[in-house]
């Protein structure tokens, strides 16, 4: 199988923005047996922006552009840093790759991408994918990266994009405000109902809430895909949706796509 894994922030990162080690380390044990049992991964991980809050000590999320970029530039670092370190404990090897919108649109920059994305997965490698926050500006940025990682599924032809979250899936209200809200497993077709669920964010680091991952659903269901909303807090969840079980919720691909 081949698979677009996306971690929001609200996975990789405390609310202080400083690194979640248990779900960092869970998640890499878990692609990494995912790769040895012969699936091919690609990782798309938000967390630069959060990751550098924290290390600079910043009292929260920036507001201005600048200061935006310059946690990106800081904690992207951290990430990769603590990616190729845990990887490595397992024997394998990451690639960095950052895009901004520009280079999924350009059409040679696209053919680029697309041939270092497959040419990686051939060498056996783990490509990490996020947006490159520290060029983009909000005319050309993707914005959000559960639409960088539909686009990108899409692109390579995976056959399922998972969104890794810090809620168990898709509920019929946002249960962060109703207590009551139910988990819907499957989603066979994206209504206008659907549509209207996606609220916004559930934490302070994160970014577009449940109306990106919506829209994401859109993208890659109408390329014949399937994706699945799960959460991160324990990424063995990958195994059972890699064998197509009921986790979180199932967006089915369209048929006539
Ligand atoms: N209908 C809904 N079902 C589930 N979550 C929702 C819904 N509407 C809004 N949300 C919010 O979306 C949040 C997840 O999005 P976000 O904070 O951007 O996480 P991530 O960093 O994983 O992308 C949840 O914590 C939840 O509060
Ligand atoms: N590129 C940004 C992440 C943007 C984003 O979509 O964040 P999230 O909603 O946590 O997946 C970063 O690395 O901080």
């Amino acid at each position: 199988m081949k698979a677009v894994v996306k971690v929001g922030t609200s996975t990789l990162a405390h609310s202080t923005g400083r690194l979640n080690i248990r779900h960092i380390e869970e998640l890499c044990k878990v692609l990494s047996d995912l790769k040895n049992a012969g699936h091919e991964i690609i990782l798309v991980s938000s967390g630069a922006i959060g990751m550098g809050v924290g290390k600079l000590s910043l009292p929260g999320r920036p507001a201005d552009m600048p200061t935006k970029q310059a946690a990106a530039s800081v904690g992207q670092c951290e990430l990769m840093y603590t990616y190729d370190k845990l990887f490595t404990e397992y024997n394998h090897t990451v690639g960095q790759i950052l895009i901004t919108g520009e280079d999924v649109e350009h059409p040679e920059r696209s053919v680029n991408l697309k041939n270092t994305l497959s040419r990686l997965l051939e060498l056996g490698a783990l490509p990490i994918v996020n947006e490159n926050d520290t060029v983009s500006t909000t005319e050309i940025a993707l914005g959000d990266n559960d639409t960088l990682a539909a686009i990108l599924a899409r692109s390579v032809k995976a056959d399922l994009l998972v969104l890794l979250s810090d809620i168990d899936g898709l509920f019929n209200a946002d249960p962060h405000k109703d207590p009551n809200a139910k988990l819907l497993s499957v989603v066979e077709e994206i209504t206008p109902e659907i549509d209207a669920l996606g609220g916004g964010k559930g934490s302070s680091l994160g970014t577009g809430g449940m109306a990106t991952k919506l829209r994401a659903a859109h993208i890659v269901t109408e390329a014949g895909l399937d994706m699945v909303i799960a959460n991160g807090a324990a990424p063995a969840v990958l195994y059972d949706i890699f064998e197509g079980a009921p986790v979180g919720t199932r967006f089915l691909a369209r048929k006539e796509a």
